[in-house]
């Protein structure tokens, strides 16, 4: 029996923070050290953050990284563990991990698949480490080996795959196996979406199973650098079996995992595969290192957070631990939202207020004092939603009843604070001013979009005067279905810092706010109150209460709105192929209908991208994102596929 024990590590970093960052990584290192760990994964890139953009090409990003990794070098007493930074090569910048065993910096791993694709720009700063590739470079003031490397240390065999690398079809583990591998490191940065960790799960064991090992997956933690959320979660699998996870969207500064692994089963297993391809010869890469481990004598243990994820627990928690970090990161001193009664603000506010419970229960009073130390937070924790966030209600004379009985009763129920405003003789006064200028009055038959707008611009200077006040963010309610056709008011509703629910459809976010007000989870505490909300019918309340306005009236049914807008956007289908798409799932509607739905869906989209660059920051939930600076650009100006628009409106007969 040889058994060691292995671990992998959370980290909730942010780009830049010297200090900080340092100060994490040690505290999850010494948390290490104390359990008796003696390998440790740590985070791709978790010394200068993942999201540090254009500054990676800074000189000083790369001394200042190198520096911390100094400083990790004399902490490293005792075990092995391995942490990512950038790192210049003939005058080209490379992603590598950094591998550390008692204090000696053995070699810089290179990364070799960049990721390159939705909301990562690697390529845009990195080079890729080519294959089987091994150089030297001057790293804190030695000669150490980087690139395509594999170690031996104290008789253990380790290699890696550097976050996206394992999720290549020429994942490196491939071939490192061929050389006997005890260990696998993976240091990610890997972003959240739906279902996420289960796909990473799934290529871990994949991994662990075929290349008779134990896999260690450290990912980052948190909403590190404004929009992109991270999970945490740290993984372990031991030859296709999960053992260890820890726990995903921590409010902790990290999480770690630890498993004890018995290299000699492993290695007897592996040594029975008939069919493993052997390389006899010496991996070009090898770097040795006679350190040895303690082996020790325990029996194999696991630690695994048996949880089955919901996308409505994902969406609650994800978010929350977004908005949270997003406060205590920006040092606000909290958020405003204008809370209309609907589904869009309603759910924003929902989001702020589990993320303050779920630090609350994670952290305790204590904790959360620790995380908001910038803010000086009453002495009873009830009257923290108060203090950190504010609602208004702002009647204008289009208002109905049922909107402010739900927006009272939700502020009330948890706790923020909340008060109503008349916004009914300000739209009354702009609208006599421009009247006066043109020289008539205006009317709801020539003037209908201005008139409309006019209220959602009037309630925007108030509600960031109150933000001022209270040095507090203002959140923004736009949904991605809004944005997709521009059905928002710019610099009015559209108003605000951060748009928390801007990356979500609302047909979900309706089904969301029932579960949260009849269904709830473990962790996410039901907000009955939310049944006023879930009664109400989406409407802008923008036109006179006889106008009979709803979103729906205005737009097209949402769940239509919904498969349109992913036939089109991300699946990038023809306007004549998305309306083959709509109509093989709606039969409820006519031809002529669906074709005029898809046609009014392409001339929004298009004539409102525009907007789409002006939306606030929004966090990034899955591949659907319309965000134009991190996942799906398209042109501001263009033909509007006016030749393709023809085709559709001409065709006739069947498909
Ligand atoms: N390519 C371009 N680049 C830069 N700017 C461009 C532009 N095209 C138009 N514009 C500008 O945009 C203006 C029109 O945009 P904007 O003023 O925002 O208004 P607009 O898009 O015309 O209308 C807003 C729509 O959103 C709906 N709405 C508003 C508020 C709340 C809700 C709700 O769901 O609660 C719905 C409302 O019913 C209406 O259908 C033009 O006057 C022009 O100045
Ligand atoms: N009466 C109001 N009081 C305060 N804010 C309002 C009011 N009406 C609209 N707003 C602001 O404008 C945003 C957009 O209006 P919208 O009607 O789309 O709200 P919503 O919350 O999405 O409700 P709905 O589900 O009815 O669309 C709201 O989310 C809110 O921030
Ligand atoms: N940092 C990375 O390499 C991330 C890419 C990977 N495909 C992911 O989304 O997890």
């Amino acid at each position: 029996m040889k058994t060691i024990r292995v671990a992998a590590g959370s980290v909730n970093q942010s780009p830049l923070d010297w200090c900080g960052n340092l100060a994490r990584l040690k505290c999850v290192i010494e948390e290490a050290r104390a359990e008796g760990v003696q390998f440790l994964c740590l985070p791709e890139l978790a010394i200068t953050g993942y999201g540090c953009e254009d500054a990676f090409l800074m000189p000083n990003t790369v001394e200042r990284a190198e520096e911390v990794l100094g400083e990790l070098l004399e902490v490293s007493g005792g075990m092995m563990f391995t942490v990512g930074l950038p790192w210049r090569h003939h005058h080209a910048l490379y992603n590598v991990a950094a591998v550390i065993v008692d204090g000696e910096l053995l070699g810089l791993v290179g990364k070799q698949h960049l990721a390159g694709d939705g909301l990562h720009y690697e390529p845009r700063w990195f080079s890729p480490w080519p294959r089987g590739v091994v150089a030297t470079t001057q790293c804190l003031g030695k000669e150490v080996s980087i690139g395509d490397l594999i170690f031996e240390v104290g008789g253990i065999r380790f290699g890696f795959e550097i976050c996206e690398d394992a999720w290549s079809a020429t994942r490196p583990g491939g071939h490192l196996s061929a050389y006997g591998l005890d260990i696998l490191f993976n240091p990610s940065a890997s972003h959240f979406a739906f279902g996420k960790q289960e796909l990473r799960e799934r290529f871990i064991n994949e991994g662990a199973r075929s290349f008779g090992c134990a896999y260690l997956y450290a990912n980052l933690l948190g909403n590190e650098s404004g929009r992109v959320i991270f999970d945490g979660g740290p993984l372990v699998s031991n030859r296709g079996e999960l053992v260890a996870s820890g726990k995903r969207f921590s409010f902790s500064d990290h999480t770690l995992v630890l498993a004890d692994v018995d290299v000699d089963v492993n290695r007897s297993q592996v040594a029975a595969t008939a069919s493993r391809v052997v390389d006899a010869a010496e991996p070009t890469g090898l770097v040795r290192s006679s350190w040895v481990a303690d082996w020790r004598m325990v029996v194999p243990s696991a630690a695994l957070e048996a949880r089955r994820w919901t996308k409505e627990d994902e969406f609650a928690q994800a978010v929350g631990l977004a908005l949270f970090d997003y406060m205590r990161k920006s040092y606000s001193q909290g958020y405003v939202v204008s809370l209309s009664g609907g589904a869009d603000s309603s759910a924003v506010v929902s989001l702020v207020v589990i993320g303050l419970q779920l630090a609350i229960g994670e952290l305790g009073e204590a904790g959360v004092r620790e995380r908001l130390a910038h803010i000086s937070l009453g002495d009873e924790v009830s009257s923290w939603m108060s203090q950190l966030l504010a609602c208004v209600y702002q009647a204008s004379d289009h208002s109905g009843d049922a909107t402010e009985e739900s927006a009272r009763a939700l502020a009330q129920a948890v706790g923020a604070s909340y008060q109503s405003w008349e916004i009914g003789g300000l739209v009354e006064g702009y609208t006599q001013m421009v009247g006066g200028g043109l020289g008539r009055d205006l009317s709801w038959e020539e003037d209908d979009l201005a008139l409309q707008n006019i209220q959602a611009r009037v309630r925007s200077p108030g509600i960031w005067m109150l933000a001022n006040i209270r040095g507090a963010l203002l959140l923004s309610t736009s949904n991605r279905s809004e944005a997709a056709v521009g059905y928002a008011t710019m610099d009015g509703d559209t108003s605000g810092g951060l748009s928390p629910v801007g990356g979500i459809d609302k047909a979900y976010l309706r089904e969301w706010l029932v579960w949260l007000e009849k269904v709830g989870s473990d962790s996410v505490a039901r907000i009955p109150a939310l049944s006023y909300v879930n009664q109400l019918q989406p409407t802008a309340e923008l036109r006179p209460a006889d106008h009979g306005q709803t979103d729906e009236g205005d737009l097209m049914p949402y769940p239509v709105l919904d498969v349109i807008e992913r036939a089109a956007i991300r699946d990038k289908r023809a306007p004549l192929e998305v309306f083959v798409v709509v109509r093989g799932v709606f039969d409820g509607y006519s031809d002529a209908q669906l074709k005029a739905w898809v046609l009014k869906f392409f001339r929004l989209w298009c004539r409102n991208q525009w907007k789409r660059e002006r939306y606030a920051p929004s966090f990034h939930v899955d591949d659907e994102n319309l965000d134009p600076k991190t996942w799906c650009r398209f042109p501001i100006l263009s033909s509007g596929f006016e030749v393709e628009l023809r085709e559709l409106e001409a065709h006739q007969g069947s498909l």
